[in-house]
């Protein structure tokens, strides 16, 4: 549905339809064919710059878990890349499955991973909020790091200890010191990058999404209390296991993927 006519609502709750967006050909998330992605050699090294002081709190916002950070100075930054300007990092979040046999957004040539962490950052050169990043052509920037089932994840433990506090959507606890680098794979030289939007409402066309090729391993363990969470708030009277919390894939729309490598 490159150039779909209809929007379905907005709240859709699961966003798991189509739920397409008017006009909609550079949406999010894709499937990318390795044999399809071009090597552009101009693509420079990712330059990270993470300050763990700026990390404030960790909240379930009713999709996903999200870790904030304090983006209202330069002190974490994503530069380099296939980016022309300075991003500052807002927050991450994952997607997940029910099972380890799916549960992330993007595939490679198919391949479906467990779980699929977002780094959200906001070009903070050309606008000096978020809020008005997120509508614009060049606003965002998402890194995309796919998780495996493998050994335990020492970093990742500090958020998975923090979630039982927020299993209901709308909870809310402090959460600092947390340096999102290590959740970064030993190699962010490799990566593929392409045009496209947020997979959740507002579901703007507004990302350059910077892929890894290397995934990271975190434990069976430590996925499974990420199910723990739940899509309800603490009032609902039924709840709803938090899973399966990815968007179904969208056409490419003769959109080029590039990488880094070749
Ligand atoms: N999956 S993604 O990185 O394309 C984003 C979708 C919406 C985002 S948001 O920054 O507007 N926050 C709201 C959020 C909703 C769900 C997780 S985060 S980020
Ligand atoms: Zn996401």
């Amino acid at each position: 549905a490159c150039s779909s006519k209809y929007v379905l609502s907005q709240m859709h709750p699961m966003w798991q339809g189509p739920l397409a967006v008017p006009g909609g050909d550079r949406q999010s998330p894709i499937d990318i064919v390795v044999r399809k992605s071009v090597f552009d050699s101009e693509l420079k090294p990712l330059v990270t710059e993470y300050n763990p002081e700026t990390c404030q709190q960790i909240w379930n916002n009713g999709y996903s878990f999200l870790v904030e950070y304090d983006d209202t100075t330069d002190k974490s930054t994503l530069k380099g890349g296939p980016l022309q300007d300075k991003f500052r990092l807002c927050q991450f979040h994952f997607h997940w499955g029910e099972s380890n046999a799916w549960g992330s957004e993007h595939t490679v040539d198919r391949r479906l991973f467990p779980a699929e962490l977002h780094l959200v950052h906001w070009n903070s050169d050309k606008y000096s909020l978020f809020e008005e990043a997120v509508m614009e052509d060049n606003g965002l920037a998402v890194i995309g790091v796919f998780l495996k089932v493998g050994k335990r994840h020492e970093g990742l433990q500090k958020l998975v200890d923090a979630l039982p506090a927020i299993r209901h959507k709308d909870s809310v606890v402090e959460f600092t010191r947390f340096d999102p680098a290590c959740l970064l794979p030993v190699n962010i030289d490799d990566y593929w990058t392409y045009h496209g939007s947020l997979t959740t409402p507002p579901l703007t066309e507004s990302v350059t999404w910077i892929v890894m090729k290397q995934h990271i391993e975190v434990s069976h363990d430590q996925l499974a209390v990420f199910r723990s969470l739940l899509f309800t708030s603490a009032e609902e009277d039924v709840q709803k296991s938090m899973v399966n919390n990815f968007r179904v894939q969208q056409p490419l729309c003769g959109r080029t993927i590039r990488s880094s490598f070749s």
